[in-house]
């Protein structure tokens, strides 16, 4: 295991696995623009590492993330806000190609439960509360919140979260489809690395090929989306990966796939 602090942000290596922990501890994690840069560029890495399979992206027992900082925010005004085009460092989070799991314990409210959005499933501590609550705060969600929420939740969920500013538990947050799993606070990082390390396990071309056809879901219209799906599944014919784990079945053996 190496471990690597920059400064609002470590970054360890568990296996093939990359743990980046969000540490603001005495901002509960707020997301100012150096941890933005940090959390992106640490994912990036491990995106382009090819001995890396799966990413978890943590906080602290109490806050995943309570929002984009607000004092860093405060004083923009509307030019500063559009020059700098605010914000839009954090997309290219959803751009890397390997799995990223956030790991929700405490608050993830604002921009830290759009940043748990971003990633591709949340797994969430039994303490874990998410909110938008932006409209307490005179703007609206500004990292995708309306658009990703809207998705995950549908429209009634979203439209109660996004206008009351209220917080949801991680059993409504189950029930609403938006995390994948509940389990125990104490258990939260073990669990999710667990997953990760399943994840990491599986031909990583293919984990990468799932991913990428599940988003295109969210993205695209149903037919336009089969197809893209449809013209994945038979690309995959040409991989060694799709004999051995075809041939694994057949022998009933378990498969051993190319993780690289
Ligand atoms: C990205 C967008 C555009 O969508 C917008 C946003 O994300 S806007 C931010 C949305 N989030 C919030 O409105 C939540 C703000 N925080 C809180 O309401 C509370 O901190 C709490 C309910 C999460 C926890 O309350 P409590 O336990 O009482 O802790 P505090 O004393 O309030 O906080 C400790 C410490 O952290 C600072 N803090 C907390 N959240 C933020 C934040 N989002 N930005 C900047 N700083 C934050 C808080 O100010 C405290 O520090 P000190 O002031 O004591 O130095």
């Amino acid at each position: 295991m190496s471990s690597d602090l920059v400064e609002n942000v470590l970054v360890e290596r568990r296996g093939r696995v990359t743990l980046v922990t969000l540490n603001r501890p005495e901002a509960l994690n707020a997301l100012n623009l150096a941890t933005m840069t940090e959390v992106v560029a640490a994912v990036r890495a491990a995106d382009a590492d090819p001995g890396v399979g799966a990413v978890v992206l943590t906080g602290s027992a109490k806050a995943f993330a309570a929002g984009a900082d607000i004092k860093e925010m405060a004083s923009q005004d509307h030019l500063q806000m559009y020059r700098a085009d605010w914000f839009r460092g954090w997309e290219d989070l959803t751009r890397v190609r390997i799995p990223v799991i956030a790991a929700v314990s405490g608050y993830a409210l604002g921009g830290g439960c759009e940043l748990a959005m971003m990633c591709d499933l949340i797994i969430a501590a039994e303490n874990a509360k998410f909110g938008q609550p932006e409209i307490n705060l005179g703007v609206i969600p500004g990292m995708g919140g309306s658009q990703r929420l809207t998705r995950a939740v549908g429209k009634a969920k979203a439209m109660d979260l996004v206008l009351t500013g209220r917080m949801i538990d991680a059993a409504e947050a189950e029930r609403s489809g938006l995390v994948s799993r509940v389990v125990p606070t104490e258990s939260l990082l073990e669990e999710a690395l667990a997953v990760a390390e399943t994840i990491a396990s599986k031909s990583k071309p293919v984990a990468m090929m799932a991913k990428e056809a599940v988003n295109t879901a969210f993205e695209t219209g149903l037919a336009q989306g089969v197809v893209f799906e449809r013209r994945l599944f038979h690309s995959l014919f040409g991989t060694p990966d799709q004999m051995e784990g075809m041939a694994a079945f057949q022998e009933k053996r378990p498969a051993e796939f190319n993780q690289g």
